[in-house]
């Protein structure tokens, strides 16, 4: 409850109200059950039928107006609860964007999603209802107490004999229900990750033919969650049925002391019927509040599941400022393992960049040659050792600061469910349509994207799927010349695109290069030449540095590496000289 107060506390107002019409609410219930004593004794056993009429619209009047009542406080608690939600999803999305790349290597997109929605969802169905249970049913409850103890206290106390019961079984199934919500938690979050899992793979899944297969483990990923959703309904069923038990001993009891009193004349029967009324009315809130403990129970176990996430510490920014680079980018001794690895990718890599050149990163697969790259923006810190720009540690830096420096164009492009013209000024939002255009031509983008229905207007659609390859590694090209940094960090794609594409996006790379610090990781023969720097990693460590010429003539590993970069007719020439 601590955790809802203090995740509550920014709608207090809407709150306060709900809880003042709760009390007005539960008064006027109250006040019905007052009421029964007049006119039973005065009313009723006294036939007095001037007042008889009045009884009604009495009735009615007092009902209305709690309706009323009820009404303004269910309407400001789920406004407040509402409201609630949609900050805290906010503030997990802002939380979401600013973790550590690292944090969702370990963690699948569609278990992040659930978080998000499924959790958060929970909350706000429950919460309305718990706030809403607790303080009109509470007040309610109290109220109706007070009058039944105002009436006579030995007949109220002898119903309240099985409050504490009801209470008591409550918080035992409690503790078992906030475990298989928990439970029933992960089990809908493994249904949302075969999803999106799905949707993200679903040319792989036809294309092996794996419909069935699939279908087959989310139907059990789902009868997981069915089977836990199902305990926790016998669960929470079961709550309701121990307090319905125990209420109804509660009346019986009430029923045979109560009437005995009336027949032996000590109560009148205007005070046993008050007495009645106000029992019977003060049992429903009661087992909706057991109710709402349960309730509770669920949402606990919803919070947990987003304060597991909310709690994760962001990305640790320097305060050093810099705006410029103007030397170079230095690795010192950097090794560096994946978190939860033992095993290191990078060993002691030495390294140094200087401003202008264009460094090529070349290896086996698996080298470390994108985790090398991926440092430099601090997508990672490195286990030992320190990397440089400027002389200044990247740690040290404002993050923001040094990813401005920079610019990634890497394999797998990332394109927004946005218009071409919102993709390309990604970095740079303010930027005008003739800039936009501008960057579009010098990545030999304008001419397909004139042609697209809506030219840079079009809406890409998820994940850009409806361009081909080249089109949108050329879209992801006139981003980052947009964005116009001094380093260029290119993660060369492998998949071969057509004969005209691969031309059309080496052209515009090597446009983009020109007076920029580019590091990237080669897969062509024509950057590889280009380069001011070779590094050849293996396992990695760096075994060679230097131009093209120079390391073909000394290194046999890289002479072996270049000729895999090679077509049939290339490596027929090489492979003589190699001799
Ligand atoms: N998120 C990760 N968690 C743990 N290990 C990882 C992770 N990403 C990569 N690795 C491991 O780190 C090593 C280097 O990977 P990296 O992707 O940097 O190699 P690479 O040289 O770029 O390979 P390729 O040319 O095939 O892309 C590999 O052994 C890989 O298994």
């Amino acid at each position: 409850m601590r955790r809802i107060w203090q995740l509550a506390r920014p709608y207090w107002w809407l709150v306060s109200l709900a809880i003042v019409f709760s009390f007005v609410a539960s008064s006027l219930q109250g006040a019905i059950a007052w009421l029964v004593k007049p006119a039973m004794d005065k009313v009723l056993l006294a036939r007095n039928y001037q007042y008889l009429a009045l009884l009604p619209v009495g009735v009615i009047a007092l009902i209305f107006l709690r309706s009323g009542a009820a009404f303004v406080q269910s309407y400001c608690m789920r406004v407040a609860s509402l409201r609630l939600v949609r900050d805290v999803r906010n503030l997990l999305y802002h939380h979401l964007i600013r973790l550590p790349v690292g944090y969702f290597q370990k963690e699948t997109s569609g278990r992040i999603v659930s978080r998000l929605v499924t959790d958060v969802s929970l909350i706000e169905t429950s919460l309305g209802t718990i706030f809403q249970t607790t303080m009109i049913e509470g007040a309610t409850v109290i109220t109706l107490a007070a009058v039944a103890l105002w009436r006579r206290w030995d007949l109220a106390l002898l119903s309240f004999i099985v409050l504490p019961l009801v209470g008591y079984m409550a918080r035992r199934l409690g503790v078992r229900i906030h475990r298989r919500r928990h439970r029933a938690q992960e089990k809908i979050a493994d249904v949302t990750h075969r999803i999106s899992e799905a949707i993200q793979g679903l040319k792989v899944i036809k294309v092996f033919g794996q419909e069935s297969q699939r279908e087959r483990i989310f139907s059990q990923e789902n009868k997981r969650f069915y089977r836990e959703m199902v305990r926790l309904t016998r669960l929470k069923e079961g709550t309701r049925i121990l307090a319905d038990g125990l209420t109804g001993l509660g009346v019986a009891l009430v029923l045979w002391y109560g009437g005995s009193l009336v027949v032996r004349g000590v109560i009148t029967s205007g005070d046993f019927f008050s007495i009645l009324t106000a029992l019977f009315m003060v049992f429903t809130p009661v087992k909706r509040l057991a109710r709402s403990y349960t309730n509770i129970q669920e949402i606990r176990a919803a919070i947990d599941r987003v304060d597991q996430l909310l709690y994760l510490p962001e990305e640790k920014s320097g305060q050093h400022p810099i705006d410029s680079f103007r030397r170079e980018i230095r690795f010192e001794k950097v090794s560096f393992a994946y978190p939860g690895s033992s095993e290191p990718v990078l060993k002691e890599v030495d390294l140094v960049i200087g401003q202008g050149e264009v460094v090529a990163i070349v290896g086996p697969s698996g080298a470390g040659k994108s985790t090398l790259v991926d440092l430099i923006p601090r997508f990672f810190d490195p286990t030992s050792g320190r990397i440089l720009i400027d002389g200044l540690d990247l740690r040290e830096l404002d993050l923001r600061d040094l990813r401005n420096l920079m610019a990634i164009v890497s394999q797998d492009v990332i394109l927004f469910n946005d218009t071409v013209a919102e993709n390309i000024a990604f970095g740079r939002p303010e930027a005008s349509l003739e800039e936009i255009i501008e960057a579009a031509k010098m990545a030999y983008a304008h001419e397909f994207i004139e042609n697209l229905p809506q030219g840079y207007q079009t809406l890409l659609g998820e994940r850009g799927l409806n361009l081909s390859g080249g089109q949108r590694q050329r879209i992801a090209i006139a981003r980052a010349i947009l964005k116009n940094p001094p380093i260029l960090i290119l993660d060369e794609a492998t998949s071969a695109l057509d004969a005209v594409s691969e031309r059309l996006v080496q052209k515009a790379l090597e446009k983009m290069m020109i007076g920029r610090t580019t590091i990237v990781v080669a897969h062509r023969l024509s950057t590889i030449k280009g380069a001011d720097k070779i590094v050849v990693l293996d396992q990695g460590q760096i075994i060679a540095q230097g131009r093209h010429e120079e390391l073909f003539q000394k290194n046999p590993t890289y002479r072996q590496l270049y000729s895999t970069f090679l077509n049939e007719e290339e490596r027929s020439q090489v492979i003589p000289l190699k001799r």
